[in-house]
C-alpha cells in the first residue's frame, strides 16, 4: 500500500471511529438522539429512512475531512499571523489588550462583548488582508468567457489569487505592505472604496466560506483570552517566510515569548 493510501485509510478509520461512538451512545440509551451538532446532523442523514436522501459513509467521511481541514488549518494560521503582527506592533497589541480588558475584564469572552470588539476586528481584517490563509480560489471555466481584455477558453482551471488583490498598491496605496489596521476603522466597504472584489479573504459568491462568522468569532475568543493573560514579544529565533502549504503558513513556525500578566497564571 502506498504511504498516501495508508494515511487516507488512517484518516477514514479515525472519522469512522468517532461516528461509531456517536451511534453507540444513541443505541446504548446514553443519548436520546445522534445529536444536533454538525456531526449529529451528518449521522442522522446517514441513517435517513428515505434511501434517496441518505448520505453514504464515504460522503459523511468526506464532509468531516472538509470541515476539519477548512476549519482547523485556516483559523490556526490566521491566529499565528495575528500573534506575529501584534508581537511586532506593540502599539496595536496594547490597544487591543486595553479593549479586551475594558469589555471583559478578566472574565471569559461572551457573545455580547464579542460584538463590541472594534479594534480586534480591525486587526483581524488587516491580518486577513496581509496573510489571509486562503491560497487562491479554484474555478473551472465551463464556457468561453470574456473578462475585460481577457478571453478565457472553456475547460480550463483558473486560480483567482485573492492575496494578489489584497496586495495591490492601486487599491490599497503605497503602504500596501504595512500592517495598518486603521484602514478598517470605518469598516470594509470604506476601506475598499466600495469595491467588493478588493477584499475577499473568505471568497465571493455562492461558494464563499460557510464558516466565516464562526471563524471570526473563534479568532476573537482565542485572541481575547491570549491578550488577557500574556504579553507577546517576538523571539530573535523567528525567520519570516510565509509559504503556501495548503494555507498561507509560516514556513518555520512563529517563535514568540509569552510573558504572564498575572503572577499566578
Ligand atoms: C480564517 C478562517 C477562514 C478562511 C480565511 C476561510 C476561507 C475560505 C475560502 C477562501 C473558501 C473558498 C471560497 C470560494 O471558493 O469561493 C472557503 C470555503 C469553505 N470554508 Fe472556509 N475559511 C475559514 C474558516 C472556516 C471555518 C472555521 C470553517 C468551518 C467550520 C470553514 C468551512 C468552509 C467550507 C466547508 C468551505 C467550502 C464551501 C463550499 O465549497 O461550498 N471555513 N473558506
Amino acid at each position: 500500500m502506498l504511504k498516501s493510501e495508508e494515511l487516507a485509510k488512517g484518516i477514514q478509520d479515525c472519522v469512522m471511529k468517532i461516528v461509531k461512538q456517536r451511534e453507540d451512545k444513541f443505541v446504548n440509551g446514553e443519548a436520546d438522539s445522534f445529536g444536533n451538532d454538525f456531526l449529529g446532523l451528518l449521522v442522522n442523514a446517514y441513517h435517513d429512512s428515505d434511501e434517496n436522501n441518505r448520505l453514504s459513509m464515504e460522503d459523511l467521511v468526506d464532509e468531516c475531512k472538509t470541515f476539519y481541514f477548512a476549519g482547523q488549518e485556516t483559523v490556526n494560521s490566521l491566529l499565528a499571523w495575528i500573534v506575529l503582527l501584534l508581537a511586532t506592533h506593540g502599539d496595536w497589541q496594547d490597544k487591543a489588550r486595553r479593549e479586551v480588558i475594558n469589555i471583559f475584564g478578566n472574565r471569559n469572552p461572551d457573545s455580547e462583548g464579542i460584538s463590541k470588539l472594534k479594534t480586534i476586528t480591525m486587526i483581524i481584517y488587516e491580518t486577513l488582508r496581509l496573510y489571509g490563509p486562503s491560497n487562491g480560489l479554484q474555478r473551472r471555466v465551463t464556457r468561453k468567457v470574456q473578462l475585460g481584455k481577457l478571453v478565457l477558453p472553456a475547460n480550463i482551471d483558473i486560480l483567482v489569487q485573492n492575496i494578489a488583490l489584497h496586495h495591490d498598491p492601486h487599491q490599497w496605496g503605497d503602504d500596501v505592505h504595512l500592517f495598518k489596521p486603521e484602514r478598517f476603522e470605518e469598516g470594509i466597504a470604506k476601506a475598499t472604496n466600495y469595491n467588493v472584489a478588493a477584499f475577499f479573504p473568505f471568497g465571493l459568491g455562492p461558494r464563499s466560506c460557510v464558516g466565516m462568522s464562526f471563524a471570526i468569532t473563534e479568532t476573537k475568543v482565542a485572541l481575547s483570552m491570549i491578550l488577557q493573560r500574556y504579553t507577546i514579544n517576538l523571539s530573535p529565533a523567528y525567520v519570516h517566510s510565509p509559504m503556501p502549504i495548503l494555507a498561507i503558513r509560516p514556513q518555520h513556525g512563529i517563535q514568540v515569548i509569552l510573558e504572564s500578566l498575572h503572577n499566578n497564571a
